[in-house]
């Protein structure tokens, strides 16, 4: 295999080939993800995949000859902003679906934004808007003259909105977005070296690609309020289980009467609070949202025992949380809202929510995951009968 991959690869015969297939193959991965992020509604990806792609395409076909030429630093620095912007735009973006207006019009500024700078640089006007810029483009490295301040402002201007998005929203998408944007630039700091960006943009289509991976598991596996893994995650994990593990199951108490007391959408805080306190329970369990007000705690390899003083201390730990609730009475205008904090402070309301919990591990009578979960639920069940706020372990 390594004789062939090698006779492939640097064989005379063979090289040119394998060079043109490996310069094409960012151009292939981009229609790829093109593609399935259409299919799939991932508008954003299939953005920075036009942006990247088109990137590619300036470089292969403009950028091959001597940065020296004034009409090529022009293409070059148009590039390397363009590039950089329109992550960043695409990082900020909200996801809207693919093929709806808004993504069209997205897609031909992107476009319609190269497809200027193109026309500029073949048409003879690139000295001319070079010449404009002429105070920011002198060389910041002595060996690297095409780094300069207008490549530096526009580095660390896309590079910081990129950071922000990607600590403000978490996900997969902006992680791939600021790789995308890393990867991007170090091509063009490195602009020297033979076929880097053929590698470096391959690499870079293959980040996007286990973001959208990322991005469909999570659609699949994660709950999108609390953020735990969901139920189809559980049966996944309860399928690997071996003979030692005990199940929790856990319910909030009088849910029903807080949603209607307070509101759905307090409601929904209380379940996103109540997940984050399981995210830290103790004893290595994994938290799952089973569904409506309803959690599972899975803890391989420990039994009741063992796990009984950790979930009593989850139960204790939400039981001492004082949740703030905003008076929903008070006005949504800011300005006015301010004023009534200022004349009434106790528009703020402190509640306090309990947990009930059921518990069960595994035993020869109930082998199965299921079946540990149905004594869980009856033992969560009973918890419900003595009065909620505590834990009852069963085992049969
Ligand atoms: N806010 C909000 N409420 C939900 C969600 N899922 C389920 N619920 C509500 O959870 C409540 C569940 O109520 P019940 O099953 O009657 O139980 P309970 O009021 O918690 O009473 P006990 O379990 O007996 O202590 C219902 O009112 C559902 O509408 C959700 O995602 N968000």
């Amino acid at each position: 295999m390594i004789f062939i991959a090698y006779f492939a690869i640097e064989h005379p015969l063979t090289h040119a080939l394998t060079q043109n297939i490996a310069k094409a193959l960012p151009y292939y991965l981009s229609g790829a993800l093109i593609l399935i992020s259409l299919t799939f509604n991932r508008s954003r990806l299939a953005l920075a995949s036009v942006n990247i792609c088109l990137a590619y395409a300036v470089i292969q076909q403009g950028l091959q000859a001597a940065l020296t030429e004034q009409s090529n630093l022009y293409l070059y620095h148009a590039t390397v902003i363009l590039f950089g912007l329109h992550l960043a735009l695409i990082g900020i973006y909200r996801e809207r679906g693919s093929l709806t207006g808004w993504g069209i019009i997205r897609v031909f500024f992107i476009v319609s934004s190269y497809l200027l700078v193109w026309w500029i640089y073949r048409s003879g006007y690139a000295d001319a808007v070079f010449r404009l810029a002429l105070e920011y483009t002198h060389p910041l490295i002595t060996d690297k003259y095409w780094i300069t301040p207008l490549w530096l402002a526009s580095f660390l201007f896309t590079g910081l909105i990129l950071m922000i998005v990607a600590i403000w929203k978490r996900s997969s998408i902006e992680f791939a977005l600021l790789v995308s944007w890393l990867t991007g630039h170090l091509v063009f700091y490195d602009f020297s070296e033979p076929l880097i960006s053929t590698y470096l943009f391959t690499m870079l289509m293959l980040a996007l690609f286990v973001a959208f991976v990322q991005i469909t598991y999570d659609l699949a596996f994660v709950d999108t309020l609390t953020e735990l893994p969901g139920r189809r995650a559980l049966l996944e994990k309860m399928g690997t289980l071996g003979n030692r593990y005990s199940i929790a199951m856990l319910d909030v108490d009088h849910f029903k009467k807080f949603n209607d007391q307070y509101g759905h959408d307090v409601g929904d805080q209380v379940l996103k609070l109540v997940a984050s306190k399981m995210q830290k329970v103790r004893g290595k369990g994994t938290s799952y949202r089973y569904g409506g007000e309803e959690f599972t705690v899975l803890f391989p390899g420990k039994s009741v025992n063992e796990v009984e003083p950790h979930l009593d201390e989850l139960r204790a730990n939400i039981e001492h949380y004082q949740m703030v609730i905003r008076d929903q009475n008070r006005s949504k205008d800011k300005k006015s809202g301010q004023n009534q904090r200022g004349q009434n402070a106790s528009d703020k309301k402190i509640v306090q929510i309990t947990i009930s919990i059921g518990c069960s591990e595994r035993t020869d009578q109930t082998p199965d995951p299921l079946e540990v979960m149905k004594v869980a639920d009856e033992a969560l069940y009973e918890a419900k009968g003595q009065g909620r706020n505590c834990v009852v372990c069963k085992v049969v």
